[in-house]
């Protein structure tokens, strides 16, 4: 479903500022694999999640989704394939629209445009329907501004938009990272279910330990722009916390000789 070969990004690239974010990435995803990303500041990332979704060009490599080579492709028309859902809740939505305008927006993602006009009754009940699903009571509220929302339902509903349009794959950037306690559990429990509802494929980016455990098929480590280490299946079942943070004193104690040679 999603096959990343060879891929490097490198911003400034021959300036003194020069950084290599990718360096090399090959990451092979199969349809309704749920892949948790952890890896510590400046690992790369977004950087892996922007190159998939067609915001940036790499120096080399290649993304293909569904066998189709979306690397050149812009944005808009990758869009086709991929929601995304970002840390901050005002990044998936537009403040101003009620929610149905957004939730209208969203649907016509990715389709013609004699299929984007506004709010129809039929989308309107649609609309509540998946709206009623979040359990948040956003369905009776269809006319209410999205910036009037707080952080946890702006989530959930821009959850819900980048899963409207039938995409193959979902990347979720610390998508509960600015959240309180409950309603990250909220955010996360619907993110599961929205993932075994549509058998997305994702990739998920958190810095929580726990939640790139407990949630997935598969857990990779990112360091420098490389994926250094990568647990699927029985082994990422069995594997505890402490047994991350200990792959991360390895890197540590690496960068510490590297520091000290
Ligand atoms: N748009 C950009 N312009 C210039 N440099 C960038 C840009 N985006 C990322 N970088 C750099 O690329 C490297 C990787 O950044 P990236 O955001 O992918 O890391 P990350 O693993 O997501 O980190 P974090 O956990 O801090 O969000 C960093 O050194 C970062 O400063």
């Amino acid at each position: 479903m999603l096959e990343v070969r060879n891929l490097r990004k490198i911003f400034f690239q021959h300036t003194p500022n020069e950084k290599v974010a990718l360096d090399g990435v090959d990451l092979t995803l199969a349809e309704g694999d749920f892949v948790t990303v952890i890896g510590s500041n400046g690992a790369g990332k977004s950087t892996l999640l922007n190159l998939v979704a067609g915001e940036f060009r790499p120096e080399a490599g290649t993304v293909h989704i569904d066998g189709v080579d979306v690397t050149k492709m812009p944005v808009h028309k990758v869009a086709r394939w991929v929601g995304r859902v970002f840390q901050d809740p005002m990044a998936g939505t537009t403040p101003n629209g009620t929610i149905e305008q957004n939730l209208a927006m969203a649907f016509a993602r990715g389709k013609t445009r004699g299929l984007r006009t506004g709010v129809t009754r039929a989308k309107r009940e649609l609309f509540r329907e998946e709206l009623a699903s979040l359990e948040l009571g956003l369905e009776n509220r269809l006319r209410t501004d999205v910036g009037l929302l707080s952080g946890g339902q702006r989530q959930a509903l821009s959850l819900l938009m980048a899963t409207f349009s039938g995409p193959k794959i979902l990347l979720l950037d610390e998508h509960t990272a600015a959240l309180d306690p409950a309603r990250a559990a909220l955010v996360t429990r619907l993110t599961d279910e929205a993932v075994a509802r549509h058998g997305l494929t994702t990739l998920m980016v958190t810095h929580n330990m726990h939640q790139a455990l407990s949630m997935g098929n598969r857990l990779i480590m990112m360091h420098e722009g490389r994926i250094i280490y990568d647990l699927a299946g029985e082994d990422k079942k069995k594997a505890t916390t402490d047994d991350l943070l200990h792959e991360f004193a390895k890197l540590k104690a690496v960068s510490d000789r590297t520091l000290l040679a």
